[in-house]
């Protein structure tokens, strides 16, 4: 579905080094690594977003829709929730079903700003689904929310990925405990510069376990 071979992308210092990422239907990544190894880096390489990172040969993002949950919310502050679902190809009817799909029917005429954090990332996510993804990226989705609400998002997206066999997810989270219930497949990225240092599916519970085992002796926490 998708193919990226990124050469590389340097800010002040070399971040990323050469990786290759090949993203099927249906994947269901998560992406861990250390803090400032270059996770958001590499997910904006993957969405095209950024234009400096010297990426070689790319198959099959053109014909993408890319659904991308930046670790800000990013609606315009400016117009109602609605109006930011619209403005992305929603009917009103649409808009009305996604945000009841994220829990927040009824708020279709509430303007970011007047929501909880954790009401505008379901709004940013409720505007993400508006696209009708191919590939849904997330940035930290749960990072800063308590835990009663980070499980219920953690659920919801579940749900969503659940409901849609055939939309591929990459998840960026410091938490390997994400994997076990949102992934198939599992990304580290270490190194400096960072490349992808495994690439594995996650399908049997006991290799789960041996995973989180292996992530967790990486100083990440584990559920
Ligand atoms: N726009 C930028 N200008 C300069 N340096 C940047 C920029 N964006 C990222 N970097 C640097 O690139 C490195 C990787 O950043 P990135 O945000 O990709 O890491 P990350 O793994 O997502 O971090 P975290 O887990 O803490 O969110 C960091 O050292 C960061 O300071």
């Amino acid at each position: 579905m998708l193919e990226l071979r990124i050469a590389g992308r340097a800010f002040a210092q070399p971040v990323l080094g050469e990786v290759f990422v090949k993203v099927e239907r249906g994947d269901r990544i998560c992406l861990l690594g250390p803090s400032g190894i270059g996770k958001t880096t590499l997910l904006n390489a993957i969405a095209g977003l950024d234009q400096t990172v010297l990426d070689g040969a790319v198959i099959g993002r053109s014909k993408l829709r890319i659904g991308y949950l930046f670790q800000e919310h990013r609606l315009l502050p400016w117009r109602t929730l609605n109006s930011n679902l619209r403005l992305v190809g929603a009917s009103e009817e649409e808009a009305e079903d996604l945000l009841s799909q994220v829990g927040l029917a009824g708020y279709g005429r509430y303007l970011p700003d007047q929501l909880s954090l954790g009401m505008a990332r379901r709004a940013a996510l409720a505007r993400c689904l508006a696209v009708k993804p191919d590939l849904l990226l997330l940035d930290e989705p749960f990072a800063s929310l308590d835990p009663v609400m980070a499980g219920e998002l953690k659920k919801l997206i579940a749900g969503i990925l659940d409901a849609s066999p055939g939309m591929s997810m990459i998840c960026v989270t410091h938490d390997a405990g994400d994997a076990a219930i949102l992934a198939n497949r599992l990304w580290y990225l270490d190194g400096k510069p960072a490349r992808l240092q495994w690439d594995d599916a996650i399908a049997e519970p006991d290799l789960v376990d041996g995973l989180l085992g292996k992530l967790r002796k990486s100083g990440l926490p584990g559920p």
